[in-house]
């Protein structure tokens, strides 16, 4: 059997086997430990088989799946590639070209608004076909450099001959595989953030900058489901006297927040495990009795606006999970919330792309409390290589 028949059939063997229930990426390192016989390219080629078909979504699906999978190669490469030049000759010169152009070769037809098909969930102003391409490819990585480490990051980074590209001093764009992390202090002089996550911290900065000016050097934040510390630190990075309190769902997220907190040298903060989607009370030493002046709620979601990085979650996806995801966000929201001072801050974050999990948390928060909103806006990256990211921020009279 020649090399590339193999590598499909090794790549068919995996998907075959997954369910969807964990992440692709372990389950592909797994399959890999037990069998030592590949190696580092084997196992690139391949995952790399595997992924391309969860890239194309739910499109194609009455295809058999080796057929699937060469097509999915086919459409996510835009460089030639020694498998298609040998299963699918008559495709190889193609390549380059557009998926438009593809679809003449191959026939299929294919559509964006069949990769992503849950159109009718989407807000307006979501170009819904760039958006189903868009799972084609790989997002890029990015790096958020943390304040004063700017000449320290472009060296490390040019030192070692990585290539980026800066699209701000703080923000920059990397290819996928970048070794960046290997030479980069991580959490100490940069942090791996999307570029759109970066985005939220603008609209933050922008909103609170204009309308608080120099009392932001007092205020008190909750973030309120934390996981390791993302969000926080990038209030803390552009607000530095912040009085930060942190708290998330299980005691082994705040562990690692405890860990990334000390490489980024953070000492004075407040942590603590809730689960805000129940009415659970909160230790009263935990949160402030005056209540906050701002809460930060980066909410569990679908995280439909990053499937472009585990496109196995937009092939496994079951639309049914969107309403579950409103009511916990609700909740989480409407709990917390009865904690931010009258005049405070309440910004709602998701990485979701849908109205549910977004507008409509918020239309319905607006219902259930005295609340402005300030600003509501999706920060789209499909054009970019990067997340969809929602923001809103609310105030409180
Ligand atoms: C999108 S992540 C937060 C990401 C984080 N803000 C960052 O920037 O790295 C959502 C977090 O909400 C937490 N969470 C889920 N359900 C929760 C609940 N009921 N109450 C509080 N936190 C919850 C999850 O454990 C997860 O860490």
């Amino acid at each position: 059997m020649s090399l590339a028949l193999h590598y499909i059939d090794t790549a068919q063997q995996i998907i075959e086997s997954y369910n969807g229930t964990t992440p692709l990426a372990p389950v592909i390192k797994n399959f890999f430990s037990t069998k030592k016989k590949y190696g580092s390219r084997d196992r690139k080629t391949i995952s790399n088989l595997c992924y391309n078909y969860y890239r194309l979504g739910h499109a194609l699906k009455d295809l058999s799946v080796r057929d699937r999978i060469i097509a999915g190669l086919f459409y996510c490469s835009n460089q030639p590639h020694f498998i298609i030049g040998e299963i699918k000759p008559e495709w190889a010169e193609h390549i380059t070209k557009t998926t438009e152009e593809k679809n003449k070769v191959t026939g299929y037809n294919l559509k964006g608004e069949d990769i992503f098909p849950f159109i009718d969930q989407l807000p307006e102003g979501i170009d819904a076909a760039a958006f189903g391409w868009s799972h084609l490819q790989q997002p890029n990585l990015y790096i958020r450099i943390r304040p004063g480490s700017e000449k320290t990051v472009n060296k490390a980074l040019t030192n070692a001959q990585i290539p980026y590209e800066a699209i701000t001093r703080q923000c920059l764009k990397l290819p996928n595989g970048s070794k960046a992390t290997d030479v980069l202090r991580i959490n100490e002089t940069a942090v791996i953030q999307d570029y759109n996550s970066q985005q939220t911290g603008n609209v933050i900065y922008k909103l609170l900058a204009k309308n608080k000016g120099n009392a932001l050097d007092r205020i008190s934040f909750w973030d309120c489901c934390a996981a390791s510390g993302g969000k926080s630190l990038m209030f803390l990075d552009m607000f530095p006297h912040t009085k930060i309190t942190v708290s998330d769902i299980r005691s082994s997220i705040i562990e690692n927040l405890h860990k990334r907190f000390k490489e980024a040298g953070i000492r004075h903060y407040q942590a603590f495990v809730a689960d805000l989607d129940s009415s659970a009370k909160i230790p009263d030493n935990a949160v402030s009795k005056a209540g906050f002046d701002i809460i930060l709620a980066d909410v569990p979601c679908s995280g439909s606006g990053t499937w472009g990085r585990t496109p196995e979650e937009l092939f496994y996806f079951n639309p049914e999970e969107i309403d579950k995801f409103h009511n916990t966000q609700f909740n989480i929201a409407n709990n917390a919330m009865s904690h931010l001072r009258s005049g405070g801050y309440f910004i709602y974050i998701t990485c979701s792309v849908f109205k549910q999990e977004n507008e409509n948390v918020i239309e319905r928060l607006t219902q259930s409390q005295l609340l402005t909103v300030c600003t509501q806006q999706h920060l789209t990256g499909y054009n970019d290589g990067a997340d969809s990211m929602f923001i809103a921020i609310l105030q409180k009279y």
